[in-house]
């Protein structure tokens, strides 16, 4: 009799998820808007515990269905929450810039009370995202980063000191920890007047908690997905963005710095300076804690990025020589047209380089996916589409990125894509490395140049071939939100 009960309860309870399921995945249909068949239970997505592949790329392959059924959006289930996908570049803009006061928050999860430090820019949303955003806008004004361009002209140095040491041990190139330590050198340097000495030391306590951040299992990166999707449940477990060690890291750094300057009534308008003056205006707006947030994010959203983007940028002028040889070209005309000497204009004059630049970042785009969550109900222009309060969008980057229509053969590596005439003639929203609308990268300018200056330095001093030990194609990792390459490039180096 017992068993029988059991029985009945379990065949009770598996038909009642089931339904709850269906019903679930009726959600898109109900709102009248094309959507991908749901599988149960995981909806769209593949089974988090034995998934192969990159989480970021899922939304690629989305992307790719619903371009081919000719969608301009479309829903889609993770689990049983549904998520709005952006397809057509049009409607892209227009959630981004036009209607982004419906889309103003980004909807990753962030924890302020457990976890404190996760609670920074690129998190919060809302009111709280506007008073910070305004307040650090001016960091990173055109004016500002150029006052920031001596500093940084003196870490590229550095970094041609340490190609030369490479050159003569060994000649083979690490590059992607060479050029994770260049950023963090730059950054630190531009943001807090700090020399991290990366460079010199990859294994001091400040690289290796900078570098530590960023590294994300791939159960890491699902539950911060998971989390995100469901954040209220993942709050009422505690759920963490970033390890604790880290967080402490963050917040002791940033006591030691402020009582540094207030000792030393330090003048400089950094990054830090403007969280300071924030702080001393009103308390209430930042915490410590908060103004650590903003530290870690600062280092976080800078560092990894543009290195990855030297690395791949190095990684194909190696595979193409023609491409290398151009830009070395460029490099001596122009530098012969400012006297040979460095400065902020000659490097923003390199065109040629520029394309080499927009070309890495539309094959390898830093970050994957955009997101953002509607902070009320949107109806679509014309569409009679209601979007609800809460709903999370997605732009998937690397699929616009990676469509034939936009760029033929896209694995194809091909500067020419971004000559003044195709970049013209191609809608701004097929390629948004730093994002578009108010949210869009803040870091944008900082990021430029120093990408073109530490390439720049490196092209005009020593060429680069592929090593026998980088594995082809190289393999993207898993574990990770952002595009970076599973194992190490090696690259041989020869003075130029
Ligand atoms: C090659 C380098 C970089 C790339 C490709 C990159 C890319 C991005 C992207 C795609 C976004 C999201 C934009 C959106 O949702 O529309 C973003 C946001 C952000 N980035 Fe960058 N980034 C880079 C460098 C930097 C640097 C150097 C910093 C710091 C100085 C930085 C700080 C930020 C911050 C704080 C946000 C959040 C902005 C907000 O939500 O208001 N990034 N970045």
């Amino acid at each position: 009799m017992l068993i029988l009960t059991v029985l009945v309860v379990k065949f009770l309870t598996g038909i009642a998820a089931f339904a709850f399921f269906k019903w679930k995945f009726t959600y898109w249909k109900r709102k009248n808007m094309p959507f991908i068949q749901p599988q149960f239970p995981f909806g769209n997505v593949p089974n988090p515990f034995t998934v192969k592949q990159a989480p970021g790329l899922i939304f690629t392959q989305l992307y790719k269905e619903m371009k081919r059924k000719g969608w301009p959006h479309g829903g889609i289930y993770v689990f049983t929450k549904p998520l709005y996908l952006l397809v057509d570049p049009d409607c892209i803009k227009t959630i981004m810039t036009k209607d982004f006061e419906y889309f103003n928050s980004r909807g990753i999860y962030y924890n302020e009370k457990d976890d404190p430090v996760s609670a920074h820019v690129l998190h919060v949303g809302g009111t709280k995202w506007k008073t910070l955003r305004s307040k650090l806008n001016p960091t990173f004004t055109a004016s500002k980063v150029k006052i920031f361009f001596p500093i940084m002209v003196n870490r590229a140095e550095k970094l041609l000191k340490k190609l030369w040491a490479v050159y003569h041990q060994s000649a083979t190139l690490d590059s992607y920890n060479t050029m994770s330590c260049f950023t963090i050198d730059i950054l630190g340097s531009c943001a807090f007047g700090l020399d991290c000495k990366a460079l010199e030391d990859d294994s001091s306590v400040f690289t290796k908690s900078i570098m530590k951040c960023v590294e994300l299992s791939k159960l890491r990166v699902l539950t911060i997905l998971m989390a995100s999707v469901f954040p209220k449940a993942a709050r009422n477990f505690k759920v963490r963005h970033y390890p604790k060690d880290i967080g402490d890291f963050f917040i002791n750094f940033v006591t030691n710095v402020v009582k540094q300057r207030q000792e030393n009534v330090c003048t400089r308008q950094d990054f830090m300076q403007q969280l300071i003056d924030l702080k001393n205006h009103d308390a209430e707006t930042l915490s410590t804690e908060e103004m650590a947030a903003q530290c870690l994010i600062f280092f976080l959203a800078g560092f990894e990025t543009s290195s990855i983007t030297m690395t791949f940028a190095l990684y194909e002028l190696s595979k193409q020589q023609k491409f290398q040889d151009r830009v070395r070209q460029e490099i001596t005309q122009v530098l012969a047209e400012y006297n040979n000497e460095i400065s902020y204009e000659m490097i923003t004059d390199l065109k040629y380089l520029n394309q080499v630049i927009d070309e890495t970042f539309r094959k390898y785009p830093a970050v994957l996916y955009l997101t953002r969550k509607c902070s009320k109900t949107y109806c679509e222009p014309n569409k009679n589409i209601v979007i609800e309060k809460g709903t999370l969008v997605l732009i998937p980057l690397h699929g616009i990125h990676h469509d034939e229509e936009y760029y033929p053969e896209p694995e194809k590596f091909d500067p020419e894509r971004f000559n003044d005439t195709n970049k013209k003639a191609r809608h701004h929203y097929k390629h948004l490395p730093f994002g578009a609308g108010p949210r869009m990268c803040i870091g944008q300018r900082l990021a430029l140049l120093q990408v073109k200056l530490g390439l720049f330095m490196m092209l005009r001093n020593f060429k680069f071939s592929l090593n026998e030990r980088t594995e082809e194609p190289v393999k993207l990792t898993m574990n990770s939100t952002i595009v970076k390459p599973e194992g190490e490039i090696w690259l041989d180096i020869c003075p130029a």
